[in-house]
């Protein structure tokens, strides 16, 4: 299957999946004075309980922290977006150094990790039907870059020695999301796709301009999970993120002057 290695690694994806070279594409590298500012956008409105917070998931491609998502109590509204989505999980790509991990860049810049905040239509039935459909997600990304120790992501830092290899998961209660996200919620915003397959062309993306802080002994932390699973010969989980795609004429939209 796809993965982040020489042989099966995003040179690789369209082979099986043609929408690799599909027309809204992501990640992509943003270039603030290109970005149009645009007064009719809203301000995000992030409402997460943290008791929706379930299990922490090594899917083998990331780590996952999923929530309850059968109700409306941990939500985003207003940014670009017009309607609820709900939180359905987190995760993260990150580099094997700390001078890459990104998927988005900015003026070319990467930075050593990134966040992704998933969230769906409640239009549709369930995730996975709004995953098909071109207003279906909306995924918050923030960067984190190398600075102080962050307190707030040492609590799902501390799990992770629990699921080191493939498939392993374990609970992950009472933890709030909005812990994660810095002071400032000006973003950027444009439309895109997953950026792991099955690629869909399926996410609103707004992604936040403030990095949040990550220190160099906490992301090789996030290198200590395994790609691999139990009994296989082990493979450290790091550079998992997708580099830019074409704009394609796309337009990106500032929420901030
Ligand atoms: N990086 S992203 O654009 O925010 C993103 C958000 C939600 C997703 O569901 C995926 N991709 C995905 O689920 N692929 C199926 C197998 C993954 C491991 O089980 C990617
Ligand atoms: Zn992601």
């Amino acid at each position: 299957g796809w993965g982040y290695g020489p042989t099966n690694g995003p040179d690789k994806w369209e082979d099986d999946f043609p929408v690799a070279n599909g027309p809204r594409q992501s990640p992509i590298n943003i270039v603030p004075k290109e970005a149009q500012y645009d007064s009719s956008l809203k301000a995000l409105k992030l409402r997460y309980d943290p008791s929706n917070a379930k299990g922490i998931l090594n899917n083998g491609h990331s780590f996952q922290v999923d929530f309850d998502d059968d109700t409306d109590s941990s939500t985003l509204t207003g940014g670009p977006i017009s309607g609820t989505y709900r939180l359905r999980q987190f995760h993260f790509h990150w580099g094997a150094s700390d001078d890459r991990g990104s998927e988005h860049t900015v003026n070319g810049i990467k930075f050593p990790c990134e966040l992704h905040l998933v969230h769906w239509n409640t239009k549709y039935p369930s995730f996975g039907e709004a995953a098909s459909q071109p207003d279906g997600l909306a995924v918050v990304g923030v960067f984190l870059k190398i600075g102080a120790a962050n307190p707030r992501i040492q609590k799902v830092l501390d799990a992770l020695d629990a699921i080191k290899t493939k498939g392993k998961q374990t609970t992950f209660a009472n933890f709030d999301a909005k812990t994660l996200l810095p002071p400032s919620l000006d973003y950027w915003t444009y439309d895109g796709s997953l950026t792991t397959p099955p690629l869909l062309e399926s996410v609103t993306w707004i992604v936040l301009r403030e990095p949040i802080s990550v220190s160099p002994a906490q992301m090789a932390m996030f290198r200590s999970l395994l790609f691999t699973g139990e009994g296989e010969a082990p493979c450290c989980m790091a550079d998992n993120y997708r580099p830019p795609q074409p704009l394609k004429g796309r337009q990106v939209r500032a929420s901030f002057k």
